[in-house]
């Protein structure tokens, strides 16, 4: 398809851009049984437990068009919610998509955007089985929602957390934020002066955390391997320290956090002295690292020691001992939610 080809989605119409976008898509698990083109879609999870997740994309809250190509939206747009589904302990099996636009948007662009999405469900093993199509006056909205399977009451929760469990997380933390803080540095250059063009050399590593989240299907699995079923768990969207007073808070405990067992990546790191940011900061109080935040007992030590994609940073104590944060220097501090809050600006 050429560059420059624009075709008005009022070509097409609503169900013909409908039949457009879903037609190549083919359905590969066996629980889905009708997918796109009748009334409802019909899923059969052969007596496992279905787990669902929706969460909205909002133009101008949770993405900005003018440093976000649409491919990498539509991957993201699935993965934030297959994420919560990982979160759950469980496996992702299909999703459905909903989308409004304005007429600023062509066939092509939604082509893209439906690239993103197709890529996402390949990598993940999961069907496109339904959705929606409407017009908006202003702006992209999305809306997804996730559906997965899981052994009979296998679901990790959020409020099952003992004392004295470990607290891990996965991967590393504070990237994302720094990716967007980038980004909003580069944009708020360029509509100052369009002539200069953004600088984003050597820091593929943060925009790609910020554009292209991989949601942790690799560390369901590695407990599955293992044997391992952690006492609570939930995924990292709105900031590490948001998160941990979610599990404290719904386990009725406390916790002990220490702030050198954060995992921040060195291009976070680097990139956070750069902008004169605390690196601990943008790991507690980010958000959209789609990390796995999760608590272990104390004897399965021994079972992640190995895998250096889980961080051990702290453990869950009584409620009483409240919800603290111990600083490389010594100094402990209660944790704050300071995480992500669409409604604080
Ligand atoms: N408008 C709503 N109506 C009903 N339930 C909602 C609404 N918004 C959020 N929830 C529910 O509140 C809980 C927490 O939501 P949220 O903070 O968005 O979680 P997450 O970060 O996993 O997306 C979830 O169970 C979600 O389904
Ligand atoms: C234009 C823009 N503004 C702000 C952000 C930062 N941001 C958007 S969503 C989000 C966190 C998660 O969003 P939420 O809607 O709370 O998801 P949920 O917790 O429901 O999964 C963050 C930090 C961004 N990526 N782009
Ligand atoms: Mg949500």
């Amino acid at each position: 398809m050429s560059e420059n080809t624009r075709t008005e989605i009022s070509s097409l119409g609503e169900f013909g851009l409908i039949e457009h976008l879903t037609k190549n898509f083919e359905t590969h698990n066996a629980s889905t049984v009708l997918s796109v083109g009748d009334d409802a879609a019909v899923i059969d999870h052969f007596g496992k437990q279905t787990v669902i997740t929706t969460d909205l994309l909002i133009e101008g809250i949770h993405f900005d068009l003018m440093y976000t190509p649409l491919k990498h939206l539509g991957y993201k747009s699935v993965m934030v919610n297959l994420s919560d589904i990982y979160a759950m302990n469980a496996t992702p099996t299909q999703i459905t998509v909903s989308v409004a636009f304005s007429n600023r948007f062509s066939v092509e662009a939604l082509d893209e955007f439906y690239e993103g999405i197709y890529v996402a469900c390949e990598k993940h093993g999961v069907d496109l089985i339904g959705g929606d199509t409407s017009s908006s006056q202003k702006g992209f909205i999305i809306s997804v929602t996730a559906i997965g399977e899981v052994a009979p009451d296998k679901f990790v929760k959020r409020s099952t957390a003992q004392k004295g469990d470990l607290i891990c997380v996965s991967g590393d933390v504070g990237g994302a934020f720094l990716g967007l803080t980038l980004m909003e540095r580069e944009k708020r250059i360029y509509l100052e002066n369009p002539q200069i063009q953004p600088d984003l050399e050597g820091e593929d590593y943060i925009v790609g955390r910020l554009l292209k989240p991989e949601a942790r299907k690799d560390i369901i699995e590695f407990f599955a391997a293992n044997d391992i079923v952690p006492t609570s768990m939930m995924d990292v969207s709105d900031g590490v320290s948001s998160e941990i007073l979610h599990l404290c808070r719904q386990s009725n405990l406390g916790c002990n956090i220490y702030e050198e067992k954060l995992p921040i990546h060195d291009a976070a790191r680097k990139a956070a002295f750069k902008f004169g940011l605390d690196p601990t900061v943008c790991a507690l109080s980010g958000g959209e690292d789609y990390e796995l935040i999760f608590t272990l007992k104390q004897e399965d030590y021994d079972k992640i020691t190995l895998n250096e994609e889980i961080a051990v940073i702290g453990y869950m104590t009584d409620i009483e001992e409240g919800c603290k944060f111990q600083t490389k220097g010594g100094n402990t501090h209660p944790i704050t939610a300071q995480g992500w809050n669409a409604f604080v600006k």
